[in-house]
């Protein structure tokens, strides 16, 4: 598990810390550990580190101090270091050990920022930590908007400047880094969108933070600890036991909607899928997915014939007339978990009054869904992800997993998932029904919500790209790669 922190978590942190240390003690810590990411990552690039160029943008506080120290360290080796300063003071001591070290300091002007930024193998950005707030003020923001059209590797100190570094949010111009070395522990922002895009590979300095950090703010889960939670079949297992899903998805307009969750659960190992739905996808799925059971519902019908499940997935291109009103009051009406997708979504945000139920209810929206849901604009939503999933998950009493580039899994009492490794390419139709059936047949084999939510997620991704290996993907694709994406993760001795 891949786990980070607001700037709050880690600034107590670091003040425990620091009171039991010489002064300094920290900053050579994270400056020892970015020096050596970037002689690495120099080494890479222009085959040493002697005779390179390094810029440092160096901001007033800490941040900057790190900075310096790191580039003093890499004058020391020989590299020819230039610092761009940008603030109205600079860090004193860091700056008298870059200059100490052979290194060249001088203050903001465009034609200096521009000289030392042309040059450079490498750019070190230590203008913002986590005392950033808000939109750049100047020159900062001048700075880094000259900073990114350099053609030097970027490389940026603790978090991106201009990323907030507690949720990631960016207002204005931000540092596009290639690289990230943060210290201590994950920020927040560096695992969130549209902070996380601006990171690059991020890599983490132990400076002895853990003893003192508290229970984490957001979560990632890694390929182990999906493994590990990902529900197998034993000797014992048959297919009811194993867990049967519901598929309650597809109208006269959207077919493939349902051809899509069915996929999505079949391939991602249900025990049993149950599909009910009207004629015309009735056809569709039975035509691609022999495996499913199926039920046809006439208009008007609910889904009390269709047999014993153990969870639901409702709303793929369902429609949102009264027959699938009825459909999803019939489902909703039951005592099973719930996926709630698409259409499903639209029918709640009108009747609010179906999500008043014992059993779990999982929320699966994409930032126009939720922002039906909650009545917050769509740009604030994709702006401020974990603060409207984590706000959505205690006004509707659901997990809340909120689709985009970062998902987001929010359930009120735990900390935030995300799951950062979708590409790009999974921007496209159909894939979020893949989703639901996919998390359907976790529910359906026992998963709570949010474990549910966050292994569908990252197996979505996983299969994504395995589907796409750099090219376009079709949605179906995606539910097709399921099984190689899952071999992947389980170990063989398991299967
Ligand atoms: N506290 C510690 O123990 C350690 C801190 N370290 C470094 O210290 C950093 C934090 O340092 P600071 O607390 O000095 O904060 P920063 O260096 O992140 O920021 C300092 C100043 O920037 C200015 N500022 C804030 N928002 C701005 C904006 N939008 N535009 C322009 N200026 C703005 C403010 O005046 C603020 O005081 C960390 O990110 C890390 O790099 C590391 O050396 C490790 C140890
Ligand atoms: N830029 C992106 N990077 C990574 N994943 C993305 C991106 N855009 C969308 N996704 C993922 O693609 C899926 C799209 O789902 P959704 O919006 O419901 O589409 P549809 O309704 O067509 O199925 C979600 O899993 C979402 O997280
Ligand atoms: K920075």
């Amino acid at each position: 598990m891949r786990i980070a922190y607001t700037s709050e978590q880690i600034r107590a942190a670091e003040q425990a810390l620091m009171a039991l240390l010489p002064p300094g003690t920290l900053m050579q810590r994270a400056a020892a550990g970015l020096a050596a990411a970037c002689a690495g990552a120099l080494a890479g690039r222009a085959g040493r580190v002697y005779g390179s160029r390094v810029a440092v943008l160096a901001g007033g506080g800490d941040n900057g101090g790190d900075a310096l120290y790191a580039g003093a360290r890499l004058a020391r080796r020989g590299a020819r270091v230039e610092a761009v300063l940008a603030g109205s003071r600079a860090h004193e001591a860091g700056l008298a050990a870059l200059r100490e070290a052979g290194g060249r300091a001088a203050p903001y002007s465009e034609e200096r920022a521009r000289e030392a930024l042309g040059g450079a193998d490498l750019i070190l950005d230590g203008l913002l930590g986590i005392g950033g707030s808000g939109a750049l003020r100047q020159p900062y923001a001048d700075l880094v908007t000259l900073a990114n059209q350099a053609p030097g590797l970027r490389v940026a100190v603790d978090v991106p400047t201009g990323v907030a570094s507690s949720d990631g949010r960016v207002e204005g111009p931000a540092f596009r880094a290639d690289a990230t070395v943060t210290f201590g522990a994950y920020k927040t922002g560096l695992f969130v969108d549209p902070g996380a895009e601006h990171a690059g590979e991020v890599t983490l300095v132990d400076i002895g933070l853990g003893p003192y950090l508290p229970d984490p703010d957001v979560a990632a889960l890694t390929a182990a600890d999906v493994g590990a939670l990902w529900p197998r079949p034993g000797a014992e297992s048959d297919k009811y036991r194993r867990g049967v899903v519901g598929i309650a998805a597809g109208g006269s307009r959207f077919t493939g909607a349902a051809v899509l969750a069915v996929g999505g659960a079949v391939r991602s190992g249900a025990g049993m899928v149950r599909y009910a739905g009207q004629e015309l996808p009735v056809s569709a799925v039975r035509a691609r997915w022999p495996e499913a059971v199926i039920t046809t519902l006439k208009p008007g019908e609910g889904v009390e014939e269709v047999g014993r499940v153990q969870a639901w997935v409702l709303g793929p291109g369902l429609g949102t007339d009264d027959d699938a009103l009825q459909v999803a009051r019939s489902v909703l009406a039951g005592d099973e978990p719930v996926v709630i997708d698409a259409d499903g979504l639209t029918l709640v945000a009108r009747e609010r009054s179906l999500l008043r139920r014992r059993a779990p209810v999982l929320l699966t929206p994409h930032a126009g869904e939720l922002s039906r849901l909650i009545g917050a604009p769509r740009e604030q939503i994709e702006a401020r992800r974990l603060e409207h999933a984590r706000r959505a998950a205690s006004e509707l009493g659901a997990t809340v997993l909120l689709k985009g580039s970062t998902t987001v899994i929010a359930e009120e009492g735990r900390p935030a998932r995300v799951n950062t490794n979708g590409i790009p390419w999974l921007a496209t139709g159909g894939t979020g029904d893949v989703l639901a059936g996919i998390a359907g047949t976790l529910l359906a084999a026992g998963l709570s919500c949010y474990d549910a939510a966050s292994c569908a997620a990252y197996t979505h991704a996983l299969a994504a790209r395995e589907a796409s290996a750099g090219a376009p993907l079709a949605a179906l694709d995606v539910a097709e790669s399921l099984p190689r994406a899952l071999r992947a993760l389980l170990s063989p001795a398991s299967l």
